[in-house]
């Protein structure tokens, strides 16, 4: 099956529900065959975003622009895309062949050449054998497969997704997960994905828009936002990443001082762009923290709370001098001996890349 993918770009994107803005200068661009995902907490405006792209409602105002060409003022039918909504939307009364097949009749196709496609449809999606079912006689996957094979039937430029994976258990989820993309791969349809589940996106696709309250916080690949994130909000929504209050103390270009909740001072051997006095956040990515033996300039105090393995893995749960919680991953080591619970120890910080956003910024 042969795809014509093409690049989106969305410029400007507004939209108000009965005088509520939903969504507000969203602008964001998907490169041909690429898969980008819509991420963000519920009710930030993600469905509207995709919706709109899909002409299901007006941009207002935004240019939405597919292989160069600006579709905004195409009815939805015209704009060459395909949808799986979230619950799929399939319809009930119509078997398998009939519902993959019905966007097909809009355009004139003979029963043939309808049937022929559906059948190569049923293929690519791998469920064959199944097209006098009724969508109650599929399980869930099945069912999200044949919202599939009804977005592709028309050839779009453009799949649009929105929750696919929301209504199936874990197992199921991955598993359709990479059939998904090993799907769009083969095909190199340009896919937007809309999920509030970070792994989800940061597994799927290879640039995330990442939402918040009606706008765009960054967009970049999974790692440039796990690794540099451009807000505090970006930092705790994508990956988890502890938190600790401090107040810069001093700030050059030779290294900058921070006097930390707990009372100790933490040195970073760089400058940071905040005026000696202001309150800031420091956050800390589990994987990036160490337990180490002796204090120095770059460790904080701790005690151990409680201890879970997790695969090759062990999550620690530090509580800092003044209760402040953070969290500690390190490989499971099994020569060692167990940590006790209560321990005291030291939390040596990576002071290279922890991050530093001003405390004011909403968590
Ligand atoms: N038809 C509607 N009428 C009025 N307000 C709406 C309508 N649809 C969405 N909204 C509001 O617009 C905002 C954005 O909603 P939207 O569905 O786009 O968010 P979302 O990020 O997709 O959320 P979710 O993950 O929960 O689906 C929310 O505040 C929501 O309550």
């Amino acid at each position: 099956m042969q795809t014509h993918s093409q690049a989106l770009t969305v410029n400007g994107l507004s939209h108000t529900y009965a005088g509520q803005p939903a969504v507000e200068g969203v602008s964001f661009h998907v490169a041909a065959g690429e898969i980008a995902a819509l991420l963000g907490p519920s009710g930030c405006g993600k469905s509207t975003v995709l919706r709109a792209i899909a002409g299901l409602l007006p941009a207002k105002p935004g240019v939405i622009s597919l292989g160069g060409r600006d579709i905004s003022p195409l009815p939805g039918r015209e704009r060459g895309i395909g949808m799986v909504f979230q619950n799929y939307a399939l319809f009930p009364h119509m078997t398998v062949a009939e519902n993959i097949a019905y966007p097909l009749s809009f355009r004139g196709w003979d029963r043939k050449r309808r049937q022929a496609r559906v059948e190569e449809l049923l293929a690519t999606v791998q469920l064959g054998g199944l097209e006098r079912r009724l969508p109650r006689q599929l399980s869930g996957g099945q069912q999200q497969r044949v919202a599939v094979a009804r977005a592709l039937a028309v050839d779009p430029a453009l799949l649009l997704l929105d929750e696919p994976f929301a209504a199936l258990d874990r197992a199921l989820r991955l598993d359709l997960q990479i059939e998904l993309v090993r799907l769009q791969q083969t095909l190199g349809i340009t896919t937007v994905i809309v999920t509030h589940d970070q792994e989800e996106a940061q597994a799927l696709a290879s640039q995330l828009v990442v939402m918040n309250r009606g706008h765009i916080e960054q967009t970049g690949t999974p790692a440039e936002i796990y690794d540099h994130p451009a807000s505090l909000f970006v930092n705790s929504f994508v990956g988890y990443a502890g938190k600790i209050r401090a107040v810069v103390e001093s700030a050059s270009a030779a290294g900058s001082t921070l006097k930390v909740s707990t009372g100790e001072t933490l040195r970073l051997p760089r400058e940071l762009r905040f005026a000696p006095g202001s309150p800031v956040v420091l956050t800390v990515r589990p994987e990036r923290l160490s337990i180490v033996d002796r204090p120095s300039d770059f460790t904080l105090a701790g005690r151990l709370l409680v201890s879970t393995p997790l695969g090759p893995d062990v999550i620690r749960s530090i509580a800092l001098a003044d209760g402040t919680e953070i969290k500690l991953t390190e490989p499971r080591d099994l020569r060692r001996s167990p940590l006790e619970s209560s321990a005291p120890l030291f939390i040596a910080l990576d002071v290279v890349n922890l991050h530093v956003f001003p405390a004011g910024e909403a968590l």
